[in-house]
C-alpha cells in the first residue's frame, strides 16, 4: 500500500485555487502498481456475488472496469449529463468544486442485481451519495463502494448509508 500512495500526486491549487488534487496518473501508468491496486480492489468482495460494476465517470471507469473483469461481473458506467442515449435516470449532485449530475441507463440493470460503486476519490461524498441514489433508482441491490482515495478531511464517509460497506485503500 505504500508503493501505491508514493504514486498518486499532490497538485495544489487544482483545478481551482485550495483545492489539493489527488492526481492517480502516476499509479496507473506502473503496471505492477495498476494490477496490485485492483487485486486489494476486489479483495473485500470476492464470494459477495456482485453482478456488476458501476463506474462513475470520469476516472471511477479506469479502476471500475478492471475491476469488473477482476470480479467476473458487468460494466455499468454512471455518466456526466447528455452522454448516454435515453431512457436514463439522473441524481443532482454538490461537489467539492462545482454541482453535477449522474446518469444512467433505465435498462442498465436488472432489478435486484447486485451492484458495487466504485471511484478514484472520495471527497466530500456527493458523488458517491448520488451514486448510490441512482443505483436505488435502478432497482439494484447495492452490495457496497470501494474507491481507491478517501481524503478524511472531507468526511465524505458521513454522507454514506450507514450498514453499507465503504473501502478505500488509501486515506489522506
Ligand atoms: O466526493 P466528492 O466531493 O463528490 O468528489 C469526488 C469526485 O470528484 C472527482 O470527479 P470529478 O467530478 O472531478 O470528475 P472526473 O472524474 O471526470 O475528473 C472524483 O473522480 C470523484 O468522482
Ligand atoms: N482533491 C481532489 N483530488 C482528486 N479528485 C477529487 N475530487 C474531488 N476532490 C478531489
Amino acid at each position: 500500500m505504500q508503493e501505491l500512495a508514493g504514486l498518486v500526486r499532490a497538485v495544489p491549487d487544482f483545478p481551482t485555487t485550495g483545492v489539493l488534487f489527488r492526481d492517480v496518473s502516476p499509479l496507473l501508468a506502473s503496471a505492477s502498481a495498476f494490477a496490485r491496486c485492483i487485486d486489494a480492489l476486489a479483495e473485500p468482495w470476492q464470494g459477495l456475488g456482485v453482478q456488476a460494476v458501476c463506474g462513475i465517470e470520469a476516472r471511477g471507469f479506469i479502476f471500475g472496469a478492471a475491476l469488473a473483469q477482476r470480479l467476473h461481473a458487468g460494466f455499468v458506467p454512471l455518466r456526466k449529463p447528455n452522454k448516454l442515449p435515453p431512457p436514463v435516470l439522473a441524481v443532482d449532485y454538490q461537489l467539492e468544486y462545482g454541482s453535477d449530475r449522474l446518469e444512467a441507463q433505465r435498462e442498465a440493470v436488472r432489478p435486484g442485481e447486485r451492484v458495487l460503486l466504485v471511484d478514484d476519490v472520495l471527497a466530500t461524498g456527493g458523488t458517491l451519495a448520488a451514486a448510490a441514489a441512482l443505483a436505488d433508482l435502478l432497482g439494484a441491490e447495492l452490495v457496497g463502494a470501494s474507491v481507491v482515495v478517501e481524503l478524511t478531511a472531507l468526511q465524505g464517509r458521513t454522507r454514506w448509508q450507514q450498514g453499507t460497506p465503504l473501502h478505500s485503500l488509501l486515506r489522506y
